[in-house]
């Protein structure tokens, strides 16, 4: 599977503010390339925590790339992906829509109701990872067993890869973003730095969960481009 994280960041690198309301970092011209970058990938993937914040749709916004990949033989929207383990995404959120095909990466914690009614909703359900019954499951609270009762991602992305979803385009937010980097699944990051400050200590980074304290992922930064009012940033790992 190959990864590409892209996100937008604030000069002080965050997602948007402390409410986790979306803010709009990117410009027009940004906005284009997200759109350019989605076309290229089978998938794009959030987690559940930019799904309850944002309602994303997570679909091509420019008509002609949708055509060329119906002529490719590929469908028009790339799929949409959600991290979510206990599967809280609503089942009115619009990636639910028939527009493209949505997986919701779950775990065994999962309630089958909430499954059912998902998979009513137009969901497809992709278990990967346990309950967290070894641990504690509620996530990033407790530092030690944060990713106990999580979606194991590179188990996930081996069933994506059954599925056909060879490229996955991650669009965040930073819980999703620092697991990936933890997990070594990242291939490319793409970060659009906008010509704002956000501020405040609880609002979202690029990337956050625990972090690390030592073996830090090193990046080969291998472009940097003025785009719209900001500056945007090319890494490989
Ligand atoms: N500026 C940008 O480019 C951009 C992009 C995206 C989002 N955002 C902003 O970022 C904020 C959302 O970010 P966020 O960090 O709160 O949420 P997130 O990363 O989108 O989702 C985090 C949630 O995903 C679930 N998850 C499942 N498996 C996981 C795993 N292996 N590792 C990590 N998480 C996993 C967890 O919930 P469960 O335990 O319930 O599964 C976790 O709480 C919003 O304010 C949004 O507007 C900005
Ligand atoms: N590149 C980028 N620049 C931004 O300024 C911003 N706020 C996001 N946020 C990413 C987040 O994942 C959003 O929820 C989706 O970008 C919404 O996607 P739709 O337009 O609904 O398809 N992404």
């Amino acid at each position: 599977m190959y990864v590409h994280v892209n996100a937008a960041v604030s000069v002080d690198g965050k997602l948007s503010s402390r409410r986790r309301e979306q803010v709009e970092i990117s410009g027009a011209d940004d906005f284009d390339r997200v759109d350019r970058i989605r076309a290229a990938a089978d998938a794009v993937l959030v987690g559940v925590g930019t799904v309850l914040a944002d309602d994303p749709h997570l679909t091509l916004d420019e008509e002609d790339r949708r055509v060329q990949r119906l002529r490719d033989g590929r469908p028009g929207n790339p799929a949409r992906v959600v991290a979510d383990s206990r599967a809280r995404t609503p089942t009115d959120a619009r990636i639910l829509d028939d527009e493209a095909t949505t997986y919701l990466l779950v775990n065994d914690a999962a309630d089958p109701d909430r499954l059912d009614a998902l998979r009513d909703a137009g969901a497809e359900i992709v278990s990967a990872g346990g309950d967290g019954s070894d641990g504690d499951d509620t996530g990033s609270e407790d530092g030690e067993n944060a990713h106990a009762g999580r979606v194991d991602l590179r188990a996930a992305f081996d069933a994506l890869e059954r599925e056909g979803i060879e490229r996955v385009m991650v669009e965040g937010g930073g819980e999703v973003i620092f697991s990936l980097f933890e997990a070594g699944l990242v291939d490319e990051l793409t970060v659009y730095v906008g010509s704002l400050v956000i501020g405040g200590r609880g609002a979202p980074t690029l990337a956050d969960g625990e972090g690390f304290v030592d073996d830090f992922p090193e990046l080969d930064l291998t472009d940097v481009e003025r785009l719209d009012d900001g500056v945007q940033l090319s890494y490989e790992t």
